[in-house]
């Protein structure tokens, strides 16, 4: 998976609900292959192939007595298996037009028993709700599954009479013949021996049918490749392994940009140069697309107006291994990743040494946090492993920092901080503060940000609002402007200051 999500050019392949269905149906069916064995099925479909031939001896014993007695369990012993393979497959074809359902009811169970929301869950006391409603998406699920099952089972309860009354009507038919004398006692044994090894073959079909029932795992896997295929021939590799000296210039030209599947644009045509080493600050209203406009620059999805371009090349045509390392962004949602602290911060630079991951937290003040832990740099920062510790919200955070810290001195140019001091306290937000504007310079840093007095040291400042860029410049300059900015500045200003009424909106801003 993960290598999958490399190999993506954008990751709106991953919200394709096709590809989720097909990646579904590639673990559950690989998890039943292996069960039986790689090839497993291939060598019982041969074992079956030669079975065939040899039941023509039976098939003799049996026309021996009672010339179309040979025939007719023949016949009936491959309609048996021909039914039983169509009902395997017509079974997977339903599993596989459930997927989506199956998905759904996975999630309320990772939901019931998962770690990740364990925390709400408890304490808005969700546990019976979600049990309830995991039990309705699953029986509606199940439902369709156990028509199927059941009319499989009654077609072969049939089908299973029908073989008893043949294999009784010739055993009885024999046993006569021997009793009045017709058929030597011998004869008979051979004759009852072969009906029923000719019906018995038609059942025991066992893991010769794992190759129809791994067809759609296949067909996924299939799909899987002729998608990686398309997206690889995508990717020019011109700029492959050149190394940014200096921080990069990059333009958004009339970007418009909406979610796949969304009914909604987020951005209705962003026109922005970020200058070379600047420190720029985006702030907006939640949902303005400050986020959304740092993926598209970092190449996590591709505009569906305009373009965004690094020293005039479109972010998607250039080396996405090259462009990646230019880009060190850190999310609202970083990882959180159950790996050691020291593993934590590398995964900025997987070619870094103790001492540079070292370096690197101790420029966020992340080194004494780490030391303090009970094994140190080598702690799992998750619970449930021996020595596991989770870590508070701004603990996390300093050692997001420390991952941006880490990659600009391994030649990231272009820094995306997403509320990167949201729950920091006061004096940890200040020091991390003096060493994003540090990076100033030899990288280029977007910072987002609601704390507008942190905000107001960047070098430039862009309101997005609606869609578009609305006003840029300067706090001083933004301040004297009177815009959105003035008025959010003034409100959250207000707010620390309460020996004073809330400001009136200045007039410009209405
Ligand atoms: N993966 C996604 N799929 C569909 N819609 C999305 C996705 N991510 C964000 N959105 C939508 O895009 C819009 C802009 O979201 P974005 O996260 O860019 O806003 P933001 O300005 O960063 O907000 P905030 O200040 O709350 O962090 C929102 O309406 C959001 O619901």
């Amino acid at each position: 998976m993960s290598v999958l999500v490399d190999a993506l050019p954008t990751l709106d392949r991953l919200e394709d609900p096709q590809l989720q269905d097909d990646l579904a149906q590639f673990r559950t069916g690989a998890i039943a292959w292996m069960n039986s064995g790689i090839g497993g099925g291939a060598l019982a479909q041969l074992g079956q192939a030669a079975y065939y031939p040899a039941l023509l001896l039976p098939a003799a014993v049996l026309s021996g007595i009672t010339w179309w007695w040979g025939p007719a369990l023949l016949l009936i012993s491959i309609g048996i298996r021909i039914g039983t393979e169509r009902e395997v497959i017509g079974f997977e074809r339903l599993q596989t037009a459930h997927r989506a359902a199956t998905r759904r009811t996975r999630a309320w169970g990772e939901l019931i028993a998962g770690r990740r929301d364990a925390k709400e869950v408890r304490v808005f006391a969700l546990g019976d709700w979600l049990l309830e409603r995991s039990d309705e998406a699953q029986a509606e699920r199940l439902a369709a599954f156990l028509a199927k099952r059941q009319a499989m089972v009654r077609t072969q309860a049939g089908r299973f009479a029908v073989c008893l009354a043949v294999v009784v009507a010739v055993e009885l038919t024999v046993a006569g013949a021997g009793l009045a004398g017709a058929v030597p006692l011998g004869r008979i044994a051979t004759v009852l021996g072969a009906a029923t090894a000719m019906i018995g073959a038609g059942f025991g079909l066992g893991s010769a049918l794992s190759i129809e029932a791994a067809l759609p795992m296949v067909g996924a896997l299939d799909r899987m490749r002729a998608r990686a295929a398309q997206d690889k021939g995508r990717r020019p590799a011109a700029l492959e392994g050149a190394a940014a000296a200096r921080p990069p210039r990059i333009r958004f030209h009339a970007v418009r940009f909406g979610y796949p599947g969304a009914p909604r644009e987020v951005l209705h045509g962003v026109d922005l140069e970020l200058v070379p080493g600047e420190v720029l600050a985006v702030v907006g209203v939640n949902g303005a697309g400050k986020t959304t406009l740092t993926k598209l620059l970092a190449g996590l999805y591709e505009p569906t107006g305009g373009r965004v371009t690094v020293e005039g090349t479109r972010v998607q045509e250039l080396p996405q291994t090259w462009w990646r390392r230019q880009v060190h962004a850190v999310f609202q949602d970083f990882a959180h990743l159950e790996m050691s602290a020291a593993d934590n911060i590398r995964i900025a630079a997987a070619e870094a040494g103790d001492a540079q991951v070292r370096r690197a937290a101790a420029l966020v003040g992340a080194d004494t946090l780490i030391d303090s832990l009970p094994h140190g740099w080598e702690t799992i920062l998750a619970r449930g492993y021996t020595g596991g510790v989770e870590l508070s919200g701004g603990q996390w955070q300093r050692i997001a920092l420390a991952r941006a810290a880490l990659a600009a001195e391994h030649g990231a140019r272009v820094l995306v901080l997403d509320e990167p001091t949201a729950n920091l306290d006061i004096r940890a937000e200040l020091a991390a503060y003096e060493q994003i504007v540090a990076a100033r310079g030899t990288a280029t840093v977007v910072l987002i940000s609601h704390r507008l007095s942190t905000v107001r040291k960047a070098d430039r400042i862009v309101v997005l609002d609606g869609g578009r860029i609305t006003e840029s410049g300067t706090h001083e300059h933004l301040l004297a402007a009177g815009g959105t900015y003035a008025e959010m500045f003034t409100l959250q200003a207000a707010q620390f200051d309460q020996t004073q009424p809330t400001p009136a909106v200045p007039e410009a801003t209405r």
